[in-house]
């Protein structure tokens, strides 16, 4: 037996270029201690996000080249909706400029005020576009996703029990959708299996209740699902992804996750009438209802895309790089969420900084650390993230206190991979020096961990 490789060889390289502490400790400060202000030329491995930040391949390139740009029936369109009913099954397709314009258009008709969204974790943005329409989104995962030493192979399943008591609760005219995340990105980038989704479609099923997908990185769920679950081992992916969609009326996608694309999103479904009131406001927020805030040449790239993602060979890969760099951090006894994520490993900052008080924002604290120390942009996925009570208006502290690093597709080497981990174990080496946070200075009212500004405590 030989071991994985990369199914694919480079063919252009993007230079990325060193700096020095001294430099790194100066654009902090300009940054005002926000990762999110740093120009990409100050960061020698950005891991910020896995969306929209990988390589696409030449035959993604060579279909940018035969983009159709026709404002109506573009032949582009038709690629990407073939493409789509065939890994899907959906017969209808709205391309969106990106994932939350799918969330938008889609939540414009199925989400009203008071209504309940029961789901495992919603993503910031999808919770956002059901927050904003003065409705509610309930989280129904499983406990053991909570525990980072679990080794549960699905923590992104949906607790069925949690899930019949919103159903017995609440009239179903007031739950528009369950929706499934695949992986489940806010706990981990963990996958949710077959099983579960099997479960969750026959208990909606018995309530009356449409079950939806958010599908950014279904095909690491699927890789997940014949790694992991029982009788699927002989299985192609794109038969696991066909049954997986088989449980849900509808999804909405990121282009940019599991489409290996750089922008991007859609809708597709099966109902014809939710796909005409959903047209009407593609055609208000994002454009006419066969490019929907998408250029043809982007439509064409998408196509390919998808078909890419949806191979074993690039999927085993992709994830055991991810793997590869969570195993190094483990063996270097650096406390991360386990089973490691599809797309990213997840530090638990509480226990790798425990001198650092919560007030003072451990996980952010340990981003900087880890740029300050080898140049690396990660993100927090913590106390700011979390955001303030809306009525206290005081700090809600999550459960897990994490830096995430997310690895772009096929963008670096197993070089790279060991460059982090080495620049993480020297700050995991110093770690009972670092006792000191920081404070905030000024934050908006909403998803304040884009702008929020820092000082050191
Ligand atoms: C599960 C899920 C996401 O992870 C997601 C975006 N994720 C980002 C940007 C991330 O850094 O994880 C979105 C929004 O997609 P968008 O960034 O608008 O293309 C929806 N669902």
């Amino acid at each position: 037996k030989l071991p994985y490789a990369e199914p694919f060889r480079i063919k252009m390289v993007e230079e990325i270029r060193q700096s020095t502490r001294e430099e790194r400790e100066q654009w902090l400060k300009e940054a005002n201690y926000n990762l999110f202000n740093l120009k990409s030329s100050q960061v020698f491995i950005d891991l910020l996000t896995d969306s929209g930040t990988g390589a696409m391949s030449d035959r993604q390139w060579g279909a940018l080249m035969t983009g159709d740009e026709s404002y109506a029936g573009s032949r582009s369109f038709e690629q990407l909706q073939n493409t789509v009913e065939k890994i899907t099954g959906f017969k209808y397709l709205l391309p969106t400029h990106q994932g939350r314009a799918a969330e938008n258009v889609l939540f414009s008709v199925l989400v009203k005020e008071g209504n309940v969204v029961p789901g495992n974790s919603h993503f910031d943005t999808t919770k956002g576009h059901i927050e904003f329409r003065k409705a509610h989104a309930v989280d129904c995962t499983i406990d053991e996703a909570f525990d980072i030493n679990d080794l549960h192979p699905f923590k992104g399943n949906i607790n069925l029990e949690k899930l019949e008591e919103i159903y017995k609760s609440h009239p179903k005219e007031n739950i528009p959708f369950c929706l499934i995340t695949i992986t489940c990105n806010s706990s981990g980038g963990q996958p949710v299996s077959l099983e579960n989704m099997k479960a969750v479609r026959e208990l909606s099923n018995r309530y009356g209740i449409p079950v939806f997908f958010d599908s950014a990185r279904f095909a690491e769920n699927a890789y997940f699902i014949k790694k992991r679950e029982k009788g699927q081992e002989n299985r192609s992916i794109k038969e696991i992804c066909k049954e997986i969609f088989s449980y849900g009326d509808g999804m909405t996608m990121s282009s940019k996750k599991d489409g290996l694309v750089n922008i991007g999103g859609f809708i597709a479904l099966n109902s014809e009438e939710t796909f005409r009131k959903a047209s009407n406001f593609t055609i208000i927020y994002e454009g006419f209802i066969t490019y929907g805030g998408m250029a043809g040449r982007d439509m064409a790239a998408l196509a390919v895309g998808l078909d890419e993602a949806t191979e074993f060979a690039y999927l085993e890969s992709r994830i055991s790089q991810v793997e590869y760099l969570g195993n190094k951090l483990i063996e270097y006894g650096i406390p991360v969420q386990k089973p490691i994520g599809g797309h990213a490993v997840f530090i638990d900052s509480l226990n790798f900084l425990p001198n650092v008080s919560r007030a003072e924002y451990p996980a952010q604290t340990l981003g900087l650390e880890i740029y300050k120390e080898a140049g690396i942009r990660t993100v927090e996925i913590g106390t700011l993230l979390a955001d303030r009570d809306p009525e206290t208006r005081e700090n809600r502290y999550p459960k897990l206190e994490l830096v995430r690093l997310a690895i772009p597709r096929r963008t670096y080497t197993n070089n790279h991979m060991d460059y982090i981990a080495a620049g993480i174990k020297n700050v995991y080496e110093r770690r009972d020096e670092i006792s000191k946070g920081y404070k905030i200075t000024w934050e908006p009212d909403l998803l304040r961990h884009f702008t929020v500004q820092l000082e050191e405590a």
